[in-house]
């Protein structure tokens, strides 16, 4: 069977169209990961049914599709995962795919949802039209207005030429507002107008124009609760929002753990056919995650360099997470001592988490030397959330 199970997709964990069609009597689609020649490939199954002169189903109507390909590799088969959680998110990502309605996806950082954007916009009838990213959180509050709807010339200082922003660029296309919940306040009205009319104005120009793009965006916060504490624009809000995506955590697909190692081992090493263990897979099956896919990415990058073998066991699974968590559980002696030699930080009592978060933060950022990309790179973290903490910890 093209699903590769023994038994009807509705007995192997899958929901099944035939008997989803027959029971409500109406179209019914669904997702399925089917295996073709060509290797995995996720498709659409609508199936319709057909009634008799008597009014009774008699027929059905199947018809399959391929998720949209427009690129090589195109983003939905990048996104990896098989639990039920995740392809429900999928589902909800075919299904709005070839709409226009602009889509809010809200997940915690790494969970995909820069990929999941692509997909959207790959599965979308603007697939052939660009996808522009903007990464709000690393925009000043002027900055945001310019970038976003370009600048004629002498607007501001520096203001050498006309330029066109990144609305105009992704004109027919889809934007991608990355971090939503950080455009300042002042701007948000620009962009529900634009929402409302497709109208917007350049920095320095009276010209009203015209665009035609549709919106994705992206947020880690509880833009709810942002829009109760009138920090976001409620009517924003429901622009945005026409149809909300919850990407689920690591921690909600932990099944997903072995097949996304194995994934991506054969990206971080593709000559050294590496397999993990089973109670190295358990180790990592218990990790919390807090970073999702970009954590266990790192964590598995770390642990082919600690293996000299073919197999990546527990011991390297948590050496590696060792170096990740706090100095509570050192892998090694050498790494003990390193530990005992970094600095203390001095907590007073009843400091917050947060505080001491701001405290590391703060310290890491005055001795950095090199670029934002290599602090991030540093500590861990996206550029994205390097951004979303210095705006967070007052430093732009
Ligand atoms: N389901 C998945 N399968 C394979 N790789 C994934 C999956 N989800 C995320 N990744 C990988 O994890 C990393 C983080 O993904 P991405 O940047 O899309 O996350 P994000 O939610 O936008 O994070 P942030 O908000 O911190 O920017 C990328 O390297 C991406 O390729």
């Amino acid at each position: 069977m093209a699903h590769h199970f023994n038994a009807p997709c509705d007995q192997s964990g899958e929901s099944c169209p035939l008997a989803l069609a027959s029971k409500s009597g109406q179209r019914e689609r669904i997702l399925h990961l089917h295996h073709t020649p060509k290797g995995e490939e996720y498709v659409n199954i609508e199936l319709i049914p057909l009634l008799n002169a008597k009014g009774e189903q008699a027929y059905f109507v199947e018809k399959m599709e391929s998720l949209r390909l427009t690129k090589g590799q195109p983003a939905v088969q990048k996104l990896i995962g098989r639990a039920p959680a995740f392809k429900r998110m999928l589902e909800l990502v075919a299904r709005v795919g070839p709409s226009e309605a602009n889509v809010l996806l809200l997940g915690e950082s790494g969970t995909g949802k820069e990929l999941v954007a692509c997909a959207v916009h790959e599965s979308s009838l603007r697939a052939h039209s660009p996808l522009v990213v903007v990464e709000c959180a690393s925009l000043t509050d002027t900055l945001f207005e310019s970038e976003l709807f370009g600048h004629e010339r002498g607007a501001f200082t520096g203001a050498s030429s006309s330029k066109a922003g990144l609305v105009e660029a992704a004109s027919g296309g889809t934007l991608f507002l990355d971090e939503v919940g950080d455009i300042p306040l002042p701007m948000q009205v620009k962009l529900l107008r634009l929402l409302e009319n497709g109208t917007y104005r350049r920095v320095g120009s009276t010209q009203l124009r015209r665009s035609d793009v549709r919106i994705i965006s992206a947020t880690h916060r509880d833009l709810q609760a942002m829009v109760k504490e009138r920090s976001f624009r409620e009517d924003l809000y429901f622009r945005l929002s026409t149809f909300p995506i919850h990407l689920p955590s690591l921690r909600e697909r932990s099944d997903d753990i072995p097949l996304i190692s194995h994934a991506l081992l054969s990206k971080l090493a593709p000559k050294r056919n590496l397999t993990v263990s089973k109670e190295a897979l358990d180790t990592l099956q218990e990790h919390a995650f807090p970073g999702n896919v970009r954590e266990l990415r790192n964590v598995l990058e770390r642990s082919t360099l600690l293996c000299d073998g073919t197999v990546i066991e527990k011991e390297h699974i948590k050496q590696a997470l060792g170096s990740i968590l706090s100095a509570g559980t050192p892998a090694n002696s050498e790494k003990s001592d390193e530990i005992k030699n970094l600095p203390l930080l001095e907590l007073s009592k009843g400091q917050s988490l947060l505080q001491i978060e701001e405290e590391a933060f703060r310290v890491q950022l005055q001795a950095h030397r090199g670029t934002r990309s290599q602090l991030a790179e540093k500590l861990g973290i996206s550029e994205r959330s390097l951004y979303r903490k210095l705006r967070a910890f007052g430093y732009r």
